[in-house]
């Protein structure tokens, strides 16, 4: 039989640890098994039935252990298998998952384990990230302190008023008390509280910032007839996307980054999207610092330019409104950080096949995941249906 155009692909099984700030009782192997072992329980499949694994994490600094893939292919079933590591700083979970779909997509491969982690409890991810790189723009204190300077722009900019930011993180922290898997349970949270909090990286304040976490998050995709013998709904991906720009170059824009709003408007045309904010049930987007929903809004053409932060304010992104972003309680209740983008991939899956538990968006058919690393530069996103494409 001659095959044309691309195969189908399907998540058949999802499995996430427990995120927590420290995993003393697990190694990385043990940590990358654990979720391995929940997606394969999920996809009611054996290690027999994988043909490849690939594995992403975020710079080896996070852990101090070199390449630690080269060691992880037994934890993994992935002896006498092809396996491979994918590495595109913080939005690898997201690349690492469209990697493992391209294999299925292109017949190289019909079922094929994704998995990402971070166990940042092993360093110091903060330290990790303030390396005085040569010739480079400094990064001073971690992430935060590269990326407070791009929301001060945002707020300029748009004349965002101050609230907005600790709006996202009391929407963010409420959703994950819903989701057993998050960091994150602050059962006493309030607006208040997060108000009131200390100011880490003008103007982020503590509880507007992601934690640092432990956690692995895995995916089992497969073809169209691995999905026929899957007795819980697939998720099936309609469109998927990977776009980078140099972290530093003349014009660019830190606030939307240019490769944000390419690999977008991909995902949104090989999707058949022409309305995002109408036609997309859910969206888990990858916000480290709670301002960045707003940014990202616009940066994906769910509201125009300058007025993001509308939606945010108006309850729109509430898990009851009507775009619900980071169900999950998102990447600031929860971040892992190799492993956040495919978490976000993950659960935008769950929520298309109605699997996503007390967080679920009622009736959710089409979701979107969303990553974004290094200095705001590498992009991949996807678009996930109920439904199996039609083109
Ligand atoms: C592309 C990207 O992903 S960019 C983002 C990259 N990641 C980051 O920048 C991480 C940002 N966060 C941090 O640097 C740290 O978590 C800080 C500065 C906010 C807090 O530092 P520390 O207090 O040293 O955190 P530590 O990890 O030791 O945790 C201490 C406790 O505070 C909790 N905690 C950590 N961060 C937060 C937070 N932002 N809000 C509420 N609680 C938190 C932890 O769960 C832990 O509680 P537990 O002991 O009950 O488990």
């Amino acid at each position: 039989m001659t095959h044309t155009g691309k195969e189908p692909v399907a998540v058949v099984g999802v499995g996430q640890t427990k995120h927590v700030a420290a995993r003393h009782d697990v190694s990385i192997a043990g940590l990358v098994r654990e979720a391995a072992v929940r997606a394969l329980a999920d996809a009611e499949l054996s290690w027999a039935d994988i043909d490849a694994v690939v594995i992403g994490k975020a710079p080896d600094f996070f852990e101090g252990v070199m390449m630690p893939e080269l060691y992880l292919a037994d934890a993994l079933g992935a002896v006498g298998k092809p396996m491979l590591r994918v590495h595109t700083a913080g939005s690898v979970g997201g690349s690492t998952a469209l990697v493992a779909s391209h294999l299925v997509a292109a017949r190289v491969h019909r079922t094929v384990l994704t998995l990402a982690f971070e166990k940042q409890s092993e360093s110091n991810a903060m330290w990790g990230l303030s390396l005085p790189v040569p010739f480079q723009q400094p990064l001073l204190a971690g992430a935060g302190g590269f990326f407070a300077p791009h929301v001060r722009a945002y707020m300029r900019r748009t004349g965002a008023p101050d609230a907005v930011g600790s709006l996202v993180a009391y929407k963010d922290r409420r959703n994950a008390l819903k989701n057993p898997y998050a960091h994150l349970h602050e059962h006493d949270i309030t607006l208040e509280k997060v108000r009131a909090s200390p100011m880490l990286w003008d103007p982020i304040r503590y509880s507007e910032t992601c934690p640092s976490s432990d956690g692995a998050c895995a995916m089992i995709l497969t073809d169209r007839a691995g999905a026929a013998r899957s007795r819980k709904p697939p998720a099936w991906v309609h469109g998927g996307a990977m776009r980078s720009e140099p972290t530093l170059f003349a014009g660019k824009d830190f606030v939307s980054p240019q490769a944000g709003k390419d690999c977008a408007a991909d995902v949104y045309r090989q999707a058949g999207i022409t309305d995002p904010r109408r036609e997309i049930d859910a969206v888990e987007m990858y916000v480290p610092f709670s301002w960045y929903e707003p940014m990202w809004l616009e940066n994906l053409g769910f509201a125009q330019e300058g007025e993001g932060w509308k939606l945010t304010e108006a309850g729109v992104t509430e898990l009851d409104g009507d775009l619900p972003v980071n169900p999950s309680g998102g990447v600031l209740s929860t971040n892992p950080i190799g492993a956040s983008g495919m978490i976000r991939f993950a659960e935008a899956a769950l929520q298309v096949r109605g699997q996503a538990g007390e967080h679920q968006v009622p009736g959710a058919r089409r979701a979107m995941g969303h990553a974004y690393g290094g200095g705001a530069q590498f992009f991949a996103m996807w678009l996930v249906g109920a439904e199996p494409p039609t083109t």
